[in-house]
């Protein structure tokens, strides 16, 4: 099969150029301009953006266990209606991949349901309860590309240790989420003057901080490779950078909210402003996009948690943390981002596709090139349109993005050569 995409203005590695792009099976096999050949599809982009696929390295797919919130097909349509075409999944599902068997089982799941590349996180310790660790060898035989106890801090230094130790010996990252749990005190959003306002529980910044400011040293200790998840707040940031200048091998990422949202926008007691790490203040958002744009934080990851209409009515005291993001980052970015000035599409590929995959190892993604795999997404960044649930291919449409006026929309995405979602309309 050979598809020919005219008039695309790609974003290449050395710059946006308007060109044609021959895919041929899974691969690109030519980038130029004007290219004259029989093809068995020819679509006209019509000047519109194509870039390599996008990837994100933190989703939760809630597959097995919770599939009454997002199951394999469902998050893998949510990735490619957002332009994604590699996806990470965390391993807080039940049960947890902690064994070589669970693992396989979940890897061949993952592999026959999804429509986009996908890679599973085996756990760090067994049950993610911060006690027994798992035989990561064997994890790792059995498919696993790095560890994660995501939705859970490591409580004890000697795991950490160990941890690392181990993880290190086998060459792949490890990627934490950071927080004690002894300092977490039952907080549901940022400790501060909203919290007091609306009479809620604060989560102080220690609870990320301190437990960052160990595990940063004891990476220097082991040289793993330390990946900090959902960055949230400006001394983190700090920490990190000095810990880069100080040569530990620690990258990090940021989700879209934490850029974008800040604890003054949470008016009154809502669920759809509840995440972990929670929403925290204006100064900590411009410390993350400073992070960004000195490379201090390499990637954006959606952190993408969908839930149940159920899971987040009510207060926040009950509701369930997280939002999906799967479907809106992209085109929020794009539009407080690059549409804005703040950065260019080309920073922004570096972002969300280039870095990831470069970070992470992640082979022939993460640059339109010939002679790489065809994973690929094309967006319309002209017409304004209005996030709204009624369009989500996700099962969980709690996030708080909903009703914003953006640019930045899907109209085609490709995996390995394969049309795996198209807009209605387009030829
Ligand atoms: N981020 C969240 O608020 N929730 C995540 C867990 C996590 O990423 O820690 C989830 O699994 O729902
Ligand atoms: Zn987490
Ligand atoms: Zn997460």
């Amino acid at each position: 099969m050979r598809i020919l995409l005219k008039n695309a203005n790609a974003v290449l590695k050395e710059g946006t150029q308007l060109v044609d792009i021959l895919i041929e099976n899974t691969k690109i096999v030519k980038i130029d301009t004007n290219i004259e050949t029989n093809a068995e599809r020819v679509i006209d982009i019509e000047g519109q953006l194509v870039l390599p696929g996008l990837i994100d390295v933190h989703v939760h797919f809630r597959d097995p266990g919770q599939t009454q919130k997002e199951d394999v097909v469902t998050g893998s349509h949510a990735a490619a209606r957002g332009g994604y075409t590699t996806v990470w999944t965390m391993p807080n599902v039940d049960p947890v991949p902690d064994t070589a068997e669970k693992m396989k089982k979940m890897v061949e799941h993952n592999r026959s349901k999804s429509i986009v590349h996908i890679e599973q996180y085996g756990s760090i310790t067994k049950k993610r309860t911060s006690e027994e660790l798992v035989d990561f060898k064997a994890l790792k035989d059995a498919g696993a590309i790095a560890f994660s106890n995501d939705g859970n801090g490591i409580q004890t230094a000697e795991v950490m240790y160990e941890a690392m130790k181990q993880i290190k010996a086998l060459d792949l990252p490890l990627a934490a989420h950071v927080e004690d749990e002894s300092l977490m005190q039952h907080g549901v959003m940022n400790e501060g003057d909203t919290a007091k306002q609306l009479g809620l529980p604060g989560i102080s910044e220690l609870t990320e901080t301190a437990q960052l400011a160990r595990d940063l040293e004891i990476a220097r200790n082991t040289g793993v490779h330390y990946h900090v998840c959902h960055v949230s707040k400006a001394r983190s940031v700090e920490l990190i950078r000095r810990a880069q200048r100080d040569g530990v091998n620690v990258t990090a990422e940021v989700a879209p909210h934490h850029l974008f949202l800040d604890e003054t926008m949470i008016t009154m007691d809502n669920p759809m402003m509840k995440m972990n790490p929670p929403l925290r203040t204006l100064k900590d958002r411009q410390a993350l996009l400073s992070g960004l744009l000195d490379g201090t934080i390499g990637m954006i990851a959606t952190d993408h948690a969908p839930h149940t209409v159920e899971d987040k009515t009510g207060s926040m005291k009950t509701a369930a943390f997280g939002i999906t993001g799967l479907e809106t980052a992209f085109s929020l970015l794009y539009t407080k981002l690059v549409k804005s000035g703040i950065c260019t599409i080309e920073q922004l590929v570096q972002w969300m596709s280039s870095q990831p995959a470069q970070i992470f190892n992640i082979q022939h993604a993460g640059e339109l090139k010939s002679g790489e795999i065809a994973d690929l997404t094309v967006m319309n960044v002209d017409t304004q349109y209005k996030i709204e649930k009624k369009d989500f291919a996700s099962k969980g449409v709690n996030t708080p993005f909903v009703g914003q006026q953006v640019y930045g929309r899907t109209e085609l995405t490709m995996v390995a050569g394969k049309i795996v979602f198209q807009r209605k309309g387009q030829n």
